[in-house]
């Protein structure tokens, strides 16, 4: 049976023409109410959205047949990623169609904000000619404050070195070697980057963090006649706030192209000459539209066609013969990338996972992927797929390697992690397949972990365990499982144990102060 398309937004015809080549039903329904989208779904098998269509849990569930959703462009914030992943239906987008234009849209609002570019250009359209009233300040020696050294950021780091300014910017998740590559100068906090700064533009996702990131307080922390640009995401700025500095004159001028609302005919912005106000601009370039929708129909024919789709950014139903290999150990590596990322408290710079015994014919790719899911969901990068993860493990700077093993000891299989000197392995145990901590750290164990658990280094001596007990004790903190293992070579031993209740900081600092410890940390799975 011939497979449906659904396009809800313009997509340039290529893509389409390519799509009906191969012997797909393309449909368009542009720009659809809610109503209208919901009542035609059903026979669709895939869908093809731009930013402005909202694919939300009660869409899905009206999409009996879909099995893919492709973004043509990068953004998916549009799409219930976590609803189509319940549903079994892969989300892609476009990650790289659009990015150039991006950031070359970036420096054009750098250039036509530091150059009086929009104010000079009306005033020659009323017939006037003022230069005096338009003098500029070059891009050259300036410092520029990037905030979000992804993809877009880091190519207009890349551009702006080429204009002679001092780069410096805020990521938490930008290895060093990526910002030294750039040649950007990381801060952990905003506020030395705020204070710095003669032109800060921010390239970074909608989140619940980075919404309304910079406000009255962020703008008055800034350099006086600092210039802002905006052509990411809108609510980044608070806009309110915003107006106020430009009305003030803190802020020399502001240039937004993305808005919290789009279409936007109106924001407290709207009134001053100083602000650039673009209309979502950035992917607007004949190659980023190219781009989006041939690489978005190729995805979307290799997901409806069961191939792997490269840039899926949720897990894409794994073959049943894989999933039977592999899929229950799935839960255990997500279990043990989150387990090794709490340890680690940063993002490892390398990771290895080995495959042992019954596993070691398997494809790895999966269980890499819960690994790294696992470790680092809290980016909410949307989920990593067993096409993707290699290549997102690479961006955010972790080398990874993979290995199989014949030889897994006792155990008839099991997965060993090693990110960077954090070591992990789990295997399963019995009907229900549940995970088991068989090493840690390199000290043999073999624990079912729970919710909470609280594991201790120490060097072994006696007395240490009835220590530990009192004062978990007094603080009303259960001890349900523990098991002990020993480096008799290092005297040193490590107690993993899981525990009910509540467990502080407070608490943990009377552990630390009560033993001779060589480490403690509190896991939350
Ligand atoms: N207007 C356009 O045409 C256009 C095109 C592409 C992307 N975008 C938007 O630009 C932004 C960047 O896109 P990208 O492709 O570079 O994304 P990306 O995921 O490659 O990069 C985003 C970066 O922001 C960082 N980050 C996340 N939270 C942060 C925080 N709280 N503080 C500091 N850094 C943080 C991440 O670590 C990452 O390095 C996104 O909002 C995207 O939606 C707009
Ligand atoms: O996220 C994106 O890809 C950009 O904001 C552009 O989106 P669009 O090209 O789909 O408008």
């Amino acid at each position: 049976m011939t497979k449906k398309i659904l396009v809800t937004e313009d997509l340039v015809q290529e893509g389409i023409d390519s799509l009906t080549e191969h012997g797909y039903e393309v449909d368009m329904l542009i720009d659809p109410t809610v109503e209208e989208l919901a009542s035609a779904i059903a026979p669709y098998d895939a869908l093809i959205v731009h930013p402005n269509t909202v694919v939300d849990s009660s869409l899905l569930d009206a999409a009996e047949n879909l099995k893919i959703i492709g973004r043509a462009g990068v953004t998916v914030d549009n799409i219930d990623i976590e609803a189509a992943s319940e549903r079994g239906v892969i989300v892609c987008n476009a990650p790289n169609s659009n990015v150039i234009s991006a950031a070359e849209h970036t420096m054009a609002l750098l250039l036509a904000a530091a150059r009086h570019i929009p104010e000079a250009s009306a005033s020659m359209h009323e017939g006037q000619w003022r230069r005096a009233d338009f003098m500029g300040s070059e891009l050259f020696g300036k410092t520029l404050a990037i905030f979000g050294l992804g993809r877009v950021g880091g190519l207009v780091a890349e551009r702006a070195a080429a204009f002679g300014m001092n780069l410096i910017g805020h990521d938490p998740y930008c290895s060093p070697e990526r910002a030294l590559h750039l040649g950007v100068t990381l801060y952990d906090d905003m506020a030395p980057v705020l204070a710095q700064a003669d032109f800060i533009t921010v390239h970074l996702p909608r989140t619940v963090s980075t919404l309304g990131m910079f406000g009255a307080d962020e703008f008055a922390a800034m350099k006086d006649g600092v210039v802002l640009v905006n052509a990411a995401r809108g609510g980044i700025f608070n806009m309110d706030a915003l107006a106020d500095f430009v009305a003030a004159g803190k802020i020399a001028a502001v240039a937004v192209d993305s808005f919290e609302a789009e279409p936007c005919t109106d924001s407290p912005l709207h009134e001053f000459e100083n602000a650039i106000l673009t209309p979502h601009l950035s992917p607007m370039t004949h190659e980023a539209q190219r781009r989006a929708s041939t690489q978005i129909a190729e995805y979307v024919e290799a997901g409806l066609e069961g191939g792997m789709v490269a840039t899926a950014v949720n897990l894409s139903p794994l073959p049943p013969e894989v999933f039977d290999a592999i899929g229950p150990y799935v839960h255990a590596c997500k279990m043990m990338g989150s387990m090794a990322s709490q340890i680690l408290g940063h993002t490892p710079k390398s990771l290895k996972v080995e495959l042992a015994g019954g596993l070691a014919d398997a494809d790895p790719a999966p269980l890499l992927a819960a690994v790294l899911d696992g470790g680092l969901s809290y980016r909410r990068l949307g989920a990593f797929s067993a096409a993707n993860a290699e290549s997102v493990a690479s961006q955010h700077g972790i080398s990874v390697t993979t290995a199989s093993v014949r030889d897994a000891g006792e155990y008839a299989s099991s997965v060993r992690i090693v990110a960077d000197e954090v070591e992990v392995a789990a295997t399963l145990f019995g009907t229900e397949h549940t995970p088991r901590i068989i090493s840690l750290m390199g000290y043999k164990i073999d624990i079912a972990p729970a919710t909470t658990s609280l594991v201790f280094e120490y060097v072994d001596a006696p007395g240490r365990i009835g220590v530990i007990g009192t004062i978990l004790g007094d603080a009303a903190a259960n001890i349900t499982t523990m098991q002990i293992g020993t480096k008799p070579e290092e005297s040193c031993a490590l107690v993993y144990m899981n525990v009910e209740g509540d467990v502080s900081e407070a608490v943990l600092d009377r552990l630390r102060g009560a033993i001779d410890l060589r480490n403690l940390w509190k896991i939350t799975l």
